[in-house]
């Protein structure tokens, strides 16, 4: 029997401490959702995740570890996306991690957007060969949220098209 898909899959990808929970904090908080979270003294070790309606549609919204140790969280978290937000420590710059995700986005069709965050902190451009210039890189500060409606509006622009 096919399954028919009920909601549209974001994952947030990124590297460790680059801002993931705080971003999916940001984007449901503001819309008074509950947000479930697997950590261990404030890291990520299995998943959080939040579901919302958008335009009257739903969206279940997962942020990955980013440690390395937890790769296959990513990989499974991964599984069936519709698309992704990597979030980038701007003050850290691109990571290996951060590579191997790019890399793996570029070989999809799935469509994504980077959250250069950490802006309060870090102004300014993030420059990488990784970094595909169609791809849109929108500055983000997870803390305040600046930039983050703004970056799930491109994102979903994306989707649609
Ligand atoms: N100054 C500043 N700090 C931020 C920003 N976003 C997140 N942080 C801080 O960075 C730290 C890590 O943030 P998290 O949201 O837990 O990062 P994460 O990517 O989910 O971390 P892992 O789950 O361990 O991979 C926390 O202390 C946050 O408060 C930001 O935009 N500016």
């Amino acid at each position: 029997m096919v399954q028919k898909k009920k909601g549209t899959k974001i994952v947030i990808l990124g590297s460790a401490d680059s801002g993931k929970t705080t971003t999916i904090e940001n984007l449901l908080n503001r819309k008074k959702e509950k947000i479930t979270k697997i950590e261990c003294k404030g890291t990520t070790v299995a998943l959080d995740y939040g579901n919302t309606i958008i335009n009257g549609q739903r969206f279940h919204i997962f942020a990955t570890p980013g440690q390395e140790r937890f790769q296959f969280m990513r990989e499974i978290l991964s599984n069936g996306l519709d698309g992704a937000i990597v979030v980038i420590d701007n003050s850290e710059g691109v990571t290996n991690t951060d590579i191997k995700i790019l890399e793996n986005l570029n070989s999809s069709n799935v469509p994504y957007v980077i959250f250069s965050n950490k802006q309060d902190i870090s102004p300014g451009k993030i420059e990488s060969t990784h970094i595909n210039p169609d791809i849109p890189v929108i500055p983000t500060t997870a803390t305040t949220g600046e930039g983050i409606q703004e970056g799930l509006n491109i994102l979903l622009d994306l989707m649609e098209n």
